[in-house]
């Protein structure tokens, strides 16, 4: 079986409100996308790497893998409008069959022991998305409703990497794009194909906000003092 990472970094970063999108920030030494494929790289799988990334950061991010001396074999595709796009572009590269694992690129905490899980589950189910189980307490507020409540036990937060078969990420790219698109379980799901869950990892955060960055490189410190 052929196994394809799409690692998606096409995004502004307009939440973390720094002149560098959070892809190209600094975490213990190198830019946040670094580690995020060397997670992919050290998967036993040694799955394919395709970096998605805004047509006008090609070259900028060429200059990083230079001064970084950083060799991880990946092909680079331009970036779209939406994270959907992005997708899409990624996509578009992907010739025979195989499965394939998308992944946010602001996630560098990822295991490469999850990323090789999900391949292989995606392998039996067709699909399987990382996510955890929600641990505060939950609730629904409609607009102009008072909130209420929700059983935390059926809510799972959803991650990345989620994986396909390539036949049904094919399909389900052909559709227009919609708001409620917000990840590719959402998009495979729109197209008619059950979703598959598999247990996730806490660490596995998303660099969203400032606080994000300093909980990531606090997770880092810890395991290089603990290896
Ligand atoms: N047009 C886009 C938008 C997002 N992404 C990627 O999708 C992942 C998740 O998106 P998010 O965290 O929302 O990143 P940004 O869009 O950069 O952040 P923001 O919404 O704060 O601008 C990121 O790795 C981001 O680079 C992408 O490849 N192409
Ligand atoms: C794909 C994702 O990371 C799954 O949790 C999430 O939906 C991305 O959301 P964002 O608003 O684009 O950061």
């Amino acid at each position: 079986m052929k196994y394809i990472a799409i690692i998606v970094a096409g995004g502004k970063g307009s939440r973390m409100n720094q002149t560098v999108p959070k892809q190209f920030l600094e975490l213990q030494g190198k830019p946040v996308l670094m580690h995020t494929l060397e997670a992919f790289a050290k998967c036993a799988l040694k799955p394919e790497i395709i970096l998605v990334l805004n047509i006008h950061q090609h070259e900028f991010w060429e200059e990083l893998c230079s001064k970084h001396n950083f060799r991880i074999t990946h092909q680079l595709v331009k970036g779209g409008a939406e994270r959907f796009d992005s997708v899409k572009n990624g996509l578009k590269k992907i010739k025979g069959d195989g499965v394939v694992a998308i992944h946010d690129a602001v996630r560098p905490l990822i295991s490469p022991e999850l990323i090789e899980t999900i391949f292989k589950a995606a392998e039996v189910d067709g699909n399987a998305i990382t996510a955890v189980q929600a641990v505060d307490s939950v609730r629904i507020q409609i607009e102009g409703q008072h909130a209420t409540p929700l059983n935390r036990n059926e809510i799972f937060l959803v991650q990345t990497p989620q994986a396909f078969h390539l036949k049904q990420l094919k399909k389900a790219y052909l559709q227009p794009y919609r708001i409620d698109f917000t990840d590719d379980a959402s998009v495979v799901e729109k197209a008619g194909y059950p979703i598959h869950l598999v247990p996730g990892e806490r660490t596995n955060i998303k660099i969203t906000y400032t606080e994000d960055l300093q909980l990531a490189d606090w997770f880092l410190q810890t395991k290089k003092t603990a290896d």
